[in-house]
């Protein structure tokens, strides 16, 4: 059954640290189902390489050097909110985060991604997945103090990465196309499967929790891997899972999850009780309204074609905010995360695009 939206943040009012700002948000009005004045938008990766005063303020210090440094975590992630207007500002640092705090030895390597040292594959390797205290992540909490203050009303969006999507990295040792060792043991020793994704649900939920304490006002869980599992699959081993990760903070803050490649499993995922859907540009958002009616769902230009023409990409941002009409409420962003090589004067033109053209849509 899904659980009814609770009252504290449907009414305006949020139990974290942002209490005291009143929701004037259009993402936050969005994200209860409400038809805000415009459409909200903001972009997965809005930070980050495509943003030459990203590079700048990151030279010489490592990804996850980074993410623990709350004054660069702030400015970084203030560098689109200044940019773009978007509507909201997501918290800059990786998924990876919470697993480096607890003691696992896994780095982020430029061009490929996340590496771990030493693979989990027992039910010994998944006791090395002990909880995260508040504590190993205060640099998390340090950085949501300064950012509060300087973001003002656009709300910000804590994350963490759901089960499935970390186990992988964990089980494999870094990225994979396939997730072979992961399904293989998914199947083989289900037992160790569920030890290590439910440890790593206890680990998500804390992170968000630590976020919205903090004063993050919405959650997003990335299973950007999802989508290689069938629906059997992800029923069985992942969704309990991720059901887990969000319920901590289920009172709190609206929270958004989002996979790729997962059209075949909107239904399934929906079932977290996630208020809001993320749609990859695979799946038309009129289509995902007629199977989701209650959800506000959040997408899906595809990211590629940010990379095209001034005309085409005008043209495609037009066709997403008219697909998201038949959403109960739509929050524009794209149908994964921003290219490197995309032009910031492009996402600057989607944003300015979508605020026209939403408030006119108000008015007809
Ligand atoms: C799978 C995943 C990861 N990290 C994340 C996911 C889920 C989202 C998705 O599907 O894209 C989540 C993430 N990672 C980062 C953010 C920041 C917030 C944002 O703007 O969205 C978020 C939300 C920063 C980052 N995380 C990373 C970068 C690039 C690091 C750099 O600037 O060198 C950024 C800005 C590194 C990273 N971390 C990860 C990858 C695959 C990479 C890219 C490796 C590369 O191509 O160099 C793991």
């Amino acid at each position: 059954m899904r659980r009814p939206a609770p009252a504290a943040w449907k009414d305006g009012n949020v139990s974290n640290a942002a209490a005291a700002v009143p929701t004037t948000s259009p993402f936050l009005a969005a994200c209860r189902g409400e038809t805000p004045a415009h459409t909200p938008v903001w972009f997965m990766r809005q930070a980050g390489r495509s943003l030459p005063e990203y590079k700048t303020a990151r030279a010489g210090t490592t990804m996850l050097e980074a993410c623990r440094t709350p004054e660069l975590v702030a400015e970084i992630t203030m560098q689109p909110v200044r940019r773009y207007g978007v509507d909201a500002a997501i918290f800059f640092s990786d998924i990876v985060v919470p697993i480096a705090a607890v003691g696992v030895d896994v780095e982020i390597v430029p061009g490929v991604g996340p590496v771990v040292a030493e693979p989990l594959r027992t039910e010994a390797d998944a006791k090395r997945l002990r909880n995260l205290d508040p504590c190993d992540v205060g640099y998390v909490t340090e950085a949501i103090g300064l950012l509060t203050k300087e973001l003002g009303d656009t709300p910000l969006i804590g994350f963490a990465g759901a089960p499935f999507t970390l186990a992988s990295y964990l089980i494999e040792g870094g990225p994979s196309r396939d997730h072979a060792k992961t399904k293989a043991l998914m199947h083989s020793a289900p037992e160790v499967w569920h030890a290590i994704a439910s440890r790593l649900a206890a680990i998500c939920g804390e992170f968000l929790r630590v976020q919205v304490e903090a004063g993050a006002r919405a959650v997003q869980l990335f299973d950007s891997w999802a989508g290689a599992l069938s629906e059997a699959d992800y029923r069985r081993f992942a969704l309990p899972h991720s059901t887990a990760a969000l319920a901590g903070v289920a009172e709190s803050v609206p929270r958004i999850h989002f996979g790729v490649g997962t059209g075949h499993l909107l239904e399934a995922m929906a079932e977290t009780g996630a208020e809001v859907s993320g749609v990859d540009f695979r799946t038309p958002l009129a289509q995902a309204a007629a199977r989701l009616p209650d959800k506000t769902l959040q997408g899906n230009l595809d990211p590629a074609l940010v990379l095209a023409d001034d005309a085409a990409l005008t043209a495609a941002t037009d066709a997403v905010l008219e697909s998201g009409r038949a959403a109960k409420a739509h929050i524009f962003n794209l149908g994964h995360g921003v290219l490197p090589d995309s032009d910031p004067g492009k996402l600057k033109l989607v944003v300015d695009r979508v605020h026209e053209q939403s408030a006119r849509g108000t008015d007809a």
